[in-house]
């Protein structure tokens, strides 16, 4: 008998077959399914599985029953008793009944890609919110799974981990599982309410956020913790974040923007997973100023950054303000360096290089000022004197009659949110004049 999923007494690491169908959909496509492979094998030690072998099988398209060839579920078999393998991992999503029909012919746990990133979500989730926003995303994927059968349902929307929805809660029937995926909605709905608060409070404050995102391993918490010498967990592991954290980095010429540092991106990203994590995920939504991190020493660079094009896009934040920073490049050989395309919102750096951090700030300052302009305050309207320092920096002010002239280096995220209050003594023409 295959051990019982989320099986919580387990001591003993998963051992595993992973297996991958080439479909003629999938070679027309251009997507890698090579570089997909290696990335479940990333996954699957991420999550703790010791990885037996791989299997692959090109086929016009996929087998109804069993996902692959009936033939070559059979040679899946003996590969596994080879190794005593107790877990089959599947590169693409099946279907309930595929892995039903697996489970019987393979006697073992069958998990599917975004079963496993789900697991590793679960064992990594820490706050109240990643942990509410995990569940619901494995039970959303478990629910449509559930159907017409009852025999093998605690096997089914497993996981590799220990922290899965629960053997319990997975016995119980699709009513307990809706009325379970309703009160974490409701819950969630809660903590992003709160977020949100928090949010709005920091852009009252006037606060300027920037958010790093990129493809999973990046380098993201690296150059939050560099930049901003914040205590985050950094590690040589698929999804080492979570839960989005946010520091103040001071830029060079003093003004403080908030820096946040965001889950990481994969292909496939789990639709559920997009969805349950949207709270999350909106911080980049919210940034005045994206940066995007880029492995660039990664073979496959670009289509990573097609993959987090693609979801920035998904959430509404394509159109932000955008540095790309090709990061790692102490990695990189002289062939890979030539590559790199070159732009002016584009830096070539390694986190771990000093000099490198200066030029990321640099880089932000300009990126985020606006240029330069001028208002005309009238005496009377003192009030509005923090405003004007909250909408970029001033650099010069003079006496005029009963108003003061102030010229301001705009910085563009403020002057989006207050720019409103000012427009009616904004002059034009002035501000070079006032220059020093
Ligand atoms: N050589 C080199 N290694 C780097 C550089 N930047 C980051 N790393 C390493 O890359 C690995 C991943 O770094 P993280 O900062 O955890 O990556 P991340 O983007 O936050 O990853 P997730 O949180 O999993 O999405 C770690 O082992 C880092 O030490 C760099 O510029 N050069
Ligand atoms: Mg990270």
């Amino acid at each position: 008998m295959p051990k019982t999923l989320y099986d919580t007494n387990s001591v003993i690491p998963d051992r595993a077959v992973l297996v991958s169908l080439i479909t003629a959909e999938v070679e027309q496509s251009g997507h890698n399914p090579e570089y997909s492979l290696e990335e479940l094998f990333q996954l699957a030690e991420t999550a703790g599985v010791e990885v037996a072998d791989r299997l692959v099988q090109t086929r016009d398209k996929p087998d109804p029953r069993f996902f692959i060839g009936k033939g070559k579920v059979l040679e899946l078999r003996d590969l596994m008793d080879d190794y005593d393998a107790n877990t089959a991992i599947f590169d693409q999503e099946l279907s309930g009944a595929q892995v039903r029909n697996l489970e019987e012919i393979l006697d073992a746990k069958i998990i599917d890609r975004t079963q496993l990133i789900l697991d590793i979500f679960a064992q990594r989730a820490k706050t109240r919110e990643g942990i509410i926003q995990v569940e619901l995303a494995q039970l959303t994927y478990l629910l449509p799974r559930l159907a017409g059968h009852g025999r093998n349902l605690s096997r089914l929307g497993g996981g590799i981990g220990t922290r899965g929805p629960g053997e319990s809660k997975l016995e119980t029937d699709r009513r307990h599982i809706r009325r379970r995926i309703g009160e974490l909605k409701r819950q969630l709905e809660e903590v992003t309410r709160h977020r949100r608060l928090h949010r709005a409070r920091r852009q009252e404050n006037g606060a300027v956020q920037v958010a790093l995102v990129g493809y999973t391993n990046a380098g993201k918490s690296t150059l939050l913790k560099a930049l901003t010498e914040a205590d985050v967990l950094v590690e040589n592991r698929l999804f080492a974040t979570l839960d989005p954290t946010s520091r103040v980095m001071k830029l060079p010429g003093g003004k403080e923007v908030v820096l946040t540092d965001t889950v990481g991106f994969i292909q496939n990203l789990p639709h559920d997973l997009v969805a349950a994590f949207r709270a999350t995920l909106e911080e980049a939504n919210e940034a005045d100023l994206i940066l995007h991190v880029v492995d660039a020493s990664s073979p496959m660079r670009r289509e990573q950054m097609e993959v987090v094009g693609r979801i920035l896009d998904d959430l509404g934040a394509g159109d932000k303000p955008q540095i790309v920073l090709f990061n790692k490049i102490d990695l990189c050989g002289p062939k890979q360096l030539e590559l790199l395309p070159a732009g002016k919102d584009a830096l070539k750096i390694s986190a771990l290089r000093e000099p490198d951090l200066e030029l990321i700030r640099e880089a932000v300052q300009r990126k985020l000022s606006g240029g330069l302009r001028s208002f005309r305050i009238p005496a009377g309207r003192g009030d509005l004197t923090p405003v004007l320092y909250r909408v970029g920096e001033v650099i010069g002010q003079k006496y005029d009659e009963d108003d003061i002239v102030y010229s301001i280096d705009i910085n563009r995220g403020d002057y989006e949110k207050f720019g409103h209050l000012l427009a009616p003594y904004a002059v034009p023409e002035e501000g070079e004049q006032l220059r020093q």
